[in-house]
């Protein structure tokens, strides 16, 4: 593994910092090199959280859309929005656990970026899965 940090969006949700936004999550991405895909550690805590305990659906698709927006970016200055975005919730994320989400590009047509991701728990097992196909704004 050969992590490069990347510099995230002051003012984003998801890797922004706390003075441009107080209600950002305020994760680090990384970028591995060899693997050639993000890299996002987090635990959650009970403020992430709908139900008691079980991390928003809402929150783990913008962890999951960074991810793949950062794929994207590692080897392209130009700018993409997300214009489609899946998911699959495959198991409950708790909070107070610690969580891996890495994303992926996987190709480019035209103006169109496809990409996947993936959260994983401590144990490996996949709990979140999705794909986005972002597009290279004019
Ligand atoms: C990502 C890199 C940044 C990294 C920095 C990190 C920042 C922080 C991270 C932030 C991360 C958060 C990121 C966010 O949250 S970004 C915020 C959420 N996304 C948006 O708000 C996007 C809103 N939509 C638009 O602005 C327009 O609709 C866009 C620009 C997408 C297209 O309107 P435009 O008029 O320009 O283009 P076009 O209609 O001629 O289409 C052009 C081509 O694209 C294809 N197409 C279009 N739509 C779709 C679709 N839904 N599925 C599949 N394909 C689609 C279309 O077939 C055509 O293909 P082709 O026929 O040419 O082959």
């Amino acid at each position: 593994m050969s992590l490069v940090k990347l510099q995230g969006t002051p003012s984003c949700f998801v890797c922004g910092n706390e003075n441009d936004n107080p209600r950002s999550l305020g994760l680090n991405i990384f970028w591995d090199n060899e693997s050639r895909y993000t890299f996002i550690s987090f635990i959650p805590d009970e403020s992430w959280c709908g139900y008691e305990g079980m991390v928003h659906g809402g929150l783990l698709a913008a962890i999951i859309d960074d991810a793949m927006a950062w794929s994207i970016k590692a080897s392209d200055d130009d700018i993409y929005v997300t214009g489609k975005l899946t998911i699959s919730f495959r198991k409950e994320v708790r909070c107070g656990k610690k969580y891996v989400a890495h994303g992926f590009l996987e190709r480019k047509e035209g103006r169109r970026a496809y990409t996947s991701a993936v959260i994983k728990d401590e144990e490996g097992n996949t709990c979140v899965e999705g794909g986005a196909i972002f597009i290279r704004v004019k």
